[in-house]
């Protein structure tokens, strides 16, 4: 299978302070990957290293086996690039910015007209088309956006925090958007949201402090990082201290009068002795769920683990 993507022992410093350290990964085949962690991990720095916006200080990113330093125009081509704030003219419509786009891509002359109206169409904004991008909403500027990074149908799309900023109406039709475009391209996506990779994403690159922290699928993630909360609904729901009295649970927090985060400690047993507190005590259960998402927890464990 051969390699879209491959990043070797890259490291970058502004000024005085390292931003990453040591980034190594290989991306080979379609859907999509995720570029995991906290604000400040390194995910932008590493993004635009590879999308040529910044030159690394340390180590190669070669696209489709093309070195981007010895060649970055040739490297260039074959990968399309949404920055996190995407660079759209607002006084352009959206023919005239993606035709400028197509120009700035290389697209033949005679092409640019069909291109222009096959990438409309493929992100949903042909009705759009003749709209200035300032009277757009964020959705459709964004996808506006998307458009731009695949014009010149490249082998890796990079997408940075593409749903930041979204409402959550926009965050669906953009979710389904980017699934429907790595059917037939690479998408690497930065987020700093886990429940976003892991609706998203086939593999998962974790970055924290500019460390790669963990490289495998969304599967082997989810199978490594131990739950530590449970979601829980009741109807006739408890005062928290009678929640506390359940062996290992540390924390209570309440999202709604009927609805609970039960953090707990090294038991994954803990459903079983909420379901039969709430037996006991006729709380009426009616919800539960484990939950992996608490994105900090998990960098803690990934530390303790490493
Ligand atoms: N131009 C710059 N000059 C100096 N330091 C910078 C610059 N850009 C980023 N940094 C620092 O490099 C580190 C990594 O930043 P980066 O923007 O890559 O992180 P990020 O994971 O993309 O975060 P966010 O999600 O907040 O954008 C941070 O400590 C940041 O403050």
């Amino acid at each position: 299978m051969s390699i879209v993507l491959k990043v070797e022992h890259l490291s970058h410093r502004y000024s005085s302070a390292w931003a990453i350290r040591d980034i190594n990964f290989e991306i080979s085949q379609h859907g999509v990957i995720g570029l995991l962690g906290s604000n400040g991990a390194g995910k932008s720095t590493t993004m635009n290293i590879i999308c040529g916006v910044l030159n690394q200080t340390e180590g190669n990113v070669y696209i489709n086996g093309v070195d981007k330093k010895k060649n970055p125009r040739l490297a260039k081509k074959q990968l399309g690039f949404l920055p996190q704030t995407p660079p759209l003219y607002a006084d352009f419509t959206v023919n005239e910015y993606l035709t400028y786009t197509a120009d700035l891509r290389f697209i033949e002359k005679t092409k640019v007209k069909q291109s222009v109206a096959e990438v409309m169409d493929r992100t949903g904004i042909s009705h759009f088309s003749s709209r200035l991008i300032k009277n757009l909403s964020g959705g459709y500027r964004q996808r506006v956006g998307i458009a731009q990074a695949i014009i010149h149908k490249p082998g890796i799309v990079i997408l940075d925090e593409p749903t930041n900023g979204l409402d959550p109406n926009q965050i669906i039709e953009a979710r389904k958007l980017i699934r429907e475009i790595a059917q037939d391209h690479t998408i690497l996506l930065s987020s700093h949201v886990l429940s976003e990779i892991n609706l998203l994403c086939r593999d998962i690159i974790m970055i924290e402090s500019g460390r790669m922290v963990f490289s495998d699928s969304m599967e082997s993630f989810n199978n490594y990082i131990q739950p530590n909360a449970v979601l829980a609904r009741m109807e006739n729901p408890p005062a928290e201290n009678e929640l506390m009295k359940i062996p290992g649970v540390t924390k209570v927090q309440f999202l709604t009068d009927k609805q609970y985060r039960i953090f707990f400690h090294g038991n994954t047993a803990i459903s079983e002795a909420i379901i039969a507190a709430s037996m006991q005590h006729n709380w009426r259960l009616t919800e539960i769920s484990l939950e992996r998402s608490v994105l900090d927890d998990v960098f803690k464990q990934l530390s303790q683990q490493a």
